[in-house]
Parts: structure tokens; sequence; C-alpha cells
């Protein structure tokens, strides 16, 4: 395909994403079914392009107008010139000739978030932060080797050592319309000595501290993203229980356990709730992943942003509220649940916890990089406010995630 037919196409897509807003990836798929002509380079350009227009959806005036936030988008983002960009329009199979009053059209002015948080603090440099492209991240996992051996095996993708995490590796973002590192293709990723896993993700598992021989509880277990990195934390120690309330989410996670060489992992199925029920205030570490509203990997999934409505933020406070008077139950005297999500929004977070804490006088807050290592302690602690650490694509270039931490004080 050429210009004309790939602008048209993510016309179109971006089109029926307006008309009723949907995962990016059924309606490039859906495209791809009715496109049998398009070949994978075609693919990786329409979707490319719509995640770019997305991205910036309100401030290049996509939201009301597609060829007004295509025509931006490329000019302003890809760096177009005019004259490509007026062939592509009125080329062959194009979405058809600029108009003169289209030719002038410049940005809105409006921020790229939902109209319920333009309120934030600091909303405009969160909005241009959430706009830009994230590199992929790897975890590098020690049950199988070390970052040098990983290096090595991932230096064909152009990986180097991620800022933060000791175990991590960076691919810069692929260019605007290229298909993203063949991370899954990779020996490296068949024989489980890499993971795909943000930095931030990495963190959150590495900032509790030293897991070795403990009793740990994954409350919130999804596919195992985190299970593995605790795992490895772990070294194949102690004992990690993964519990999931959606057998569907937790399904693929025996095989990517299996991949990773992980040995300490008992899956708790749902299903069976009594295996769930003999923790009861047995565990050192609960750790809960909650659902959220997304918010911190919104550079990698825009289409989720214009997605999530008031109603929604609310209905995701309410499930977080839920976890956490199901999950305490599992920690014991002395020990600590530590409460995750993928946002920066204080209402799914430090809201959460205080309502928690008010309902539960058993536990206390505790500074959030209590019982980190030393020198990755030092490196987070810029990213402490109050008592979360809350990272963010504008101040730690990691995908957005806030951690709190509260210990079960020990009765008298
Ligand atoms: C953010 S996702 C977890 C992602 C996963 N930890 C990972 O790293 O891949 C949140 C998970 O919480 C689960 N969940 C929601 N409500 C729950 C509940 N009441 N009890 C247990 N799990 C719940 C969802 O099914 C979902 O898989």
């Amino acid at each position: 395909m050429r210009d004309p037919g790939r602008i048209a196409a993510a016309i179109d897509v971006l089109d029926r994403y307006a008309l009723r807003p949907q995962p990016l990836s059924l309606l490039i798929q859906d495209w791809g079914r009715r496109a049998r002509y398009a070949g994978s380079k075609d693919r990786a350009f329409v979707r490319g392009l719509c995640l770019d227009v997305l991205r910036r959806w309100r401030s290049s005036g996509a939201a009301e107008d597609r060829r007004r936030g295509m025509l931006v988008t490329l000019r302003d983002h890809w760096g177009w010139p005019m004259e490509r960009i007026e062939e592509a329009f009125s080329g062959e199979h194009g979405p058809g000739a600029l108009t003169d009053e289209e030719r002038t059209a410049g940005p809105t002015g409006l921020l790229d978030l939902p109209s319920f948080l333009e309120g934030l603090d600091g909303a405009a440099e969160v909005s241009e932060a959430l706009a830009s492209r994230a590199p992929v991240d790897l975890r590098v996992n020690l049950l199988k080797g070390d970052r040098d051996k990983a290096l090595k095996a991932t230096v064909t993708l152009g990986a180097e050592p991620a800022p933060l995490s000791p175990t991590g590796l960076r691919i810069p973002p692929a260019g605007a319309a290229e298909k993203g590192p063949g991370v899954t293709v990779i020996p490296a990723y068949g024989k489980g000595l890499v993971e795909v896993q943000d930095e931030g993700s990495q963190l959150t598992v590495l900032a509790v501290g030293d897991l070795r021989g403990k009793q740990v509880l994954d409350y919130c277990a999804g596919g195992g993203g985190k299970t593995l990195a605790l795992a490895a934390e772990m070294g194949n120690t102690g004992q990690l229980f993964a519990y999931d309330s959606d057998p569907q989410r937790l399904a693929p996670i025996h095989d990517r356990v299996r991949r990773a060489g992980v040995r300490n992992v008992q899956v708790l199925p749902p299903q069976e709730p009594e295996k769930l029920e003999a923790l009861e205030r047995s565990m050192d570490l609960v750790f809960v992943d909650a659902p959220c509203s997304g918010s911190g990997t919104w550079r990698r999934h825009p289409d989720a942003k214009w997605r999530l409505t008031e109603e929604h933020l609310q209905r995701r406070q309410e499930e977080q509220d839920q976890v956490l008077r199901e999950a305490y139950r599992y920690v014991k005297p002395g020990g600590v649940m530590v409460f995750v999500t993928c946002s920066f929004l204080a209402s799914e977070n430090e809201e959460r916890v205080a309502a928690f804490l008010r309902q539960n006088s058993e536990f206390s807050l505790e500074e959030p990089l209590a019982e980190a290592a030393g020198e990755l302690r030092g490196k987070l602690a810029p990213f402490v406010t109050g008592s979360a650490l809350r990272l963010t694509p504008w101040t730690s270039e990691t995908d957005g995630f806030t951690l709190m931490r509260l210990r079960r004080i020990t009765q008298r």
C-alpha cells in the first residue's frame, strides 16, 4: 500500500473508534480482515499512526474531526512536509484532497487528558508526557542468568541497561511507523531469560525489600507479571501463592511460570476458595496489584485514555476498596500489605488506603521504601511523595505506578 491508502485506512479506523470507543487492537484486527491486501508493514504503519493520533486526540483536533487530527499529527509530530501530505490526501485510494480551511488547521490548545482530569496538578506537563511514545522495557530473570548475559542476548534489539531497575533493560521507542522490536521471537525470551515488563512495574517489586525465604501472597496475580518478578526476587526460596478472582486472567500463569524456571509458586484457583482461606493471618507479605484505570500506561494504550469515564473510575475505586477489604485478612500479625496500582491518581491510591485505614485500626502506614535495599532506596527516594512511591512518565520516565505499604501491628 502507498501513503494515500494507508492514511485513508487510519482515518477509517479512527472514525470507527470515535463512533464507539473500544480497544484499538480490535479495530485494527477488524480492518486487517477487510484489507486482505495489506502486508505487515502496512499494518504497522496504520497501527502506529492511529496510536499517535490517539495520543493527541484532543490537541490535534481528531476528537472532532479525524482528517484535521491526521493532518496535524503528520505535519507537527511526524514532520512530514505539506507537499507530501497534500499528495497523500489527494492520491488514488486516499481520503480526498485537503480543503483550504484544513490546510491552515493548527492544534486546538486542549490538553490530551479526559476533561474531568484537566484540573490535575501540573496538568499540562502530565498531558504532554502521556502523549509521548514509551520504550520497550525488559526484565532480566535472575533465575536464568544475569544482566550481562541478557544484554548480549538482546544486543540485536538495541537493548541497554535501564536507568533505575538493576534487573531492567530498555529498548528505545521505535520510529512512528515502524514495527516494534520482535522480543518474543528471540531465543532469550523463549528460554525465559527476559520478560517484557515496564521498568516501573519491576521497581514496585524490587522496592518491597528482601523476600528470600518469605511467605508471600500475590493477591491480584492476573497473568502473572508481578508473580514472576516476585519469584525471581525470592530466588525460588520460601513460598509464593498466586491468586486472582478471575480464572481466565490467571490461565496463562502456568506456562509463564514454567518458562521462567520458577519452582516456588502455588497457583490458587478461585474455584477452590478453601486453599486461599487456609492462608489467613499467615503471610509475611500480601502484594496487592489492584485493578485500576491504567492511567499510568496511557502512553502505551492511548485508546484506553479516552474510554475512561467518571463512572468507570468510580467502579475501579469500589473494586480497590473491595480488594483491600479481602486481602488484608491473609497478612500475619507484624506482616506487610503492599498496595500497588498502575495509576497516578490519588483517588485510586492515597484515598483508597485512607478509607481502608479508617476501618482497620490494626494496620498502619509505613514509609514506602522502608525495607528497600540501600542503593535502590537512594535511586527511588526522589519519587516518594508523602506516604507513596509514585513513579510516572514525567518524573521517573517509567509507566505510572503508585505503591503504598501497610503493616499489621503485632497484637499486644
Ligand atoms: C492490575 S491487574 C493484575 C496484573 C498482574 N498482577 C500482573 O502483573 O500481570 C488486577 C487484577 O485484579 C484482579 N481482581 C479484581 N478484583 C479482585 C478481587 N476482589 N480479588 C482478587 N483479584 C481481583 C483482576 O482479575 C485483575 O487480574
